[in-house]
């Protein structure tokens, strides 16, 4: 395969990319052309919503071609477009041979969460001394179990197993389902776990199934009732919004389990849930904490 590298402003890398796509390109991909510099754009958009907007200020737009010869038409023609003298050819040159999918594999080996609880992937065996194991591959949802904010939830399940069985469990915001998953590793029976994004629900359900576990995965409007532990790991404003919600959902003598806070959030969020919960921090890792809170 032959990659086609090109420097092109905001205004016309939509116009670009259909090009390329029409001109046969395998492959189109965006990126700030000035990723890892002072001047790179951080463009944040909200979970569930598109981004602010589908370029940067000075995108490279990468193309994939079958060959060379294809990847050299495709420049000849674009040349002799009226918005291709705002673009520049950067270079064109052959891609390695890679085998991805071993590439692809090879950057997620077998998370301890605990000493006997693991998130292995199922291209690897698990480690002799797992008791407690997910299988969990990284697909469309959030939540491999590498990230900070997930392993504190667990560790906090691990931590808390003896009052998982047969503990009635929320999952808000599941991502992979891998927390509801955790809990249900751990003893809990009567498990939901709901996302606003399709995708989520979705990966939860397979997981689970993955790994022969019973739960219910549902939209936001899925969670009923009271539950002995209501698990939250989205971020501190989704958070905040959602305080009396969650709150509702915590049984009497139940857990609250709150994570996707940095540290400078803690007091908005201790503010956000006083009037039903007292929240302190649990755990940290990395600026992240948790922050949990018992009903009564
Ligand atoms: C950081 S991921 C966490 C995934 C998983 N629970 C974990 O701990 O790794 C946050 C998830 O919350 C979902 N989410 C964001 N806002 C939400 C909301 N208002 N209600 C329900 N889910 C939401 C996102 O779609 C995403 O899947």
């Amino acid at each position: 395969m032959h990659e086609l590298s090109l420097a092109c402003p905001q205004e016309q890398v939509e116009l670009l990319s259909d090009a390329l796509e029409a001109l046969d390109a395998l492959s189109v991909s965006v990126e700030d052309a000035d990723a890892h510099t002072d001047a790179e754009q951080a463009l944040f958009g909200e979970p569930g919503m598109p981004a602010p907007r589908n370029a940067w200020q000075r995108s490279r737009v990468l193309a994939l071609f079958a060959t060379q010869a294809l990847a050299q038409d495709a420049v000849d023609l674009l040349s002799a477009q009226d918005f291709f003298s705002h673009c520049d050819v950067v270079g064109l040159a052959p891609l390695a041979e890679q085998d991805w999918v071993r590439l692809t594999q090879s950057q997620f080996a077998p998370v301890s969460i605990t000493p006997d609880f693991w998130i292995v992937p199922t291209w690897h065996e698990p480690p002799a001394e797992a008791r407690y194991v997910i299988r969990l591959d990284p697909g469309l949802a959030f939540g491999t179990g590498t990230h900070p904010t997930t392993r504190m939830c667990l560790r906090w399940i691990a931590a808390h197993a003896s009052e998982m069985a047969p503990a009635r469990v929320l999952d808000y915001g599941c991502g992979s389902g891998i927390l509801a998953i955790g809990t249900a590793k751990f003893g809990a029976r009567d498990i939901d776990a709901v996302d606003i994004d399709p995708a989520a629900v979705e990966s939860t359900r397979y997981n689970a199934d993955a790994n022969s576990v019973q739960l219910r995965s549902g939209l936001p409007d899925g969670a009923t009732g009271t539950y002995q532990v209501v698990l939250a790991n989205i971020l501190a404003t989704p958070l905040r919004v959602l305080a009396p919600l969650l709150c509702a959902h915590v049984a009497d003598g139940g857990h609250l389990v709150l994570a996707g806070i940095l540290d400078r959030q803690v007091a908005e969020l201790q503010e956000a849930y006083a009037p039903w919960l007292t929240l302190s921090v649990a755990d940290s890792e990395d600026g992240w904490v948790l922050m949990t809170a018992q009903r009564g």
